[in-house]
């Protein structure tokens, strides 16, 4: 990583009250497996320094406003594709323990690579569509947190993710701006599916200002049995929501 682009990392960091001396190398590491992953395989549509740096990195970092994943904490990071915002969140917060899901199994092994080689013990990936693992017991209500970026619309999250929570767990879902639509369609399926949205949070992204949202759910009663609907449902006909 060039001197610049480590700058940049901390001036990030910095904006979001982190101080990254601890974890610096980790980063720089993250950031050269990355590249050689992209060589590889098309992992990710960022390709230079600065943009992996902050829209990556950074950019997975935000999930920890407000305090949300505070403490020792069992996180689903649903649909993690590369590793986003699991392996940087890991980083920062050894006492946070992170089961990084997805379909793909070429990203989950990538992403255990990566973990392994960053010797992050609190990293277990697991290959898998939610809709299934959810309706395992040893993954149904069991976790403290799922965060998640990028995956699809709220009313979709909602029905992927709550599934995976303990009562009084919950859904921290870093999204971009968001319509009101999306945002009542996500509270009509949070109560459908036993949440709350709790808060809505527009936020800037360190230096670059893009316009972003932290929308929290607390999972409140047990998620009826009916859900998530099978492989592909929730996608296809989302609860409360025809705009997708
Ligand atoms: C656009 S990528 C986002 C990856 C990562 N969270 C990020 O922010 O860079 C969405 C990922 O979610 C995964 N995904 C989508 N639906 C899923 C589901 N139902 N269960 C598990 N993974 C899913 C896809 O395989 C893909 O890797």
């Amino acid at each position: 990583m060039n001197p610049e682009t480590v700058e940049l990392l901390h001036q990030g960091a910095a904006e979001l009250k982190l101080d990254l001396t601890a974890s610096e190398a980790g980063f720089v590491r993250l950031l050269q497996l990355l590249q050689e992953g992209n060589a590889r395989f098309n992992l990710t549509a960022l390709k230079t320094e600065r943009d992996i740096v902050l829209k990556h990195f950074v950019d997975s970092l935000t999930c920890l406003r407000g305090g949300h994943l505070d403490g020792t904490l069992q996180v689903v990071d649903l649909g993690t594709g590369a590793g986003f915002p699991a392996l940087p969140l890991a980083l920062v917060r050894p006492e946070l323990q992170f089961t990084p899901v997805d379909s793909t199994r070429k990203k989950v092994d990538f992403v255990r690579a990566t973990a392994q080689s960053l010797g992050l013990e609190n990293v277990a990936p697991i290959a898998g569509r939610a809709e299934t693992l959810t309706r395992q017991p040893e993954h149904r209500d069991q976790y403290d947190r799922v965060v998640v970026r990028a995956v699809a619309a709220l009313p979709i999250l909602a029905e992927l993710a709550l599934p995976f929570l303990r009562e009084g767990g919950r859904l921290v879902a870093q999204k971009g701006p968001l319509s009101q639509e999306e945002l009542r369609a996500g509270q009509r399926a949070a109560g459908e599916l036993g949440a709350q949205v709790v808060e809505v949070e527009p936020f800037a992204l360190p230096v670059l200002g893009d316009a972003r949202t932290l929308v929290v759910m607390e999972k409140q009663r047990p998620t009826p049995a009916r859900y998530p609907r099978r492989e592909g449902v929730p996608n296809q006909q989302p609860l409360f929501w025809s705009a997708k």
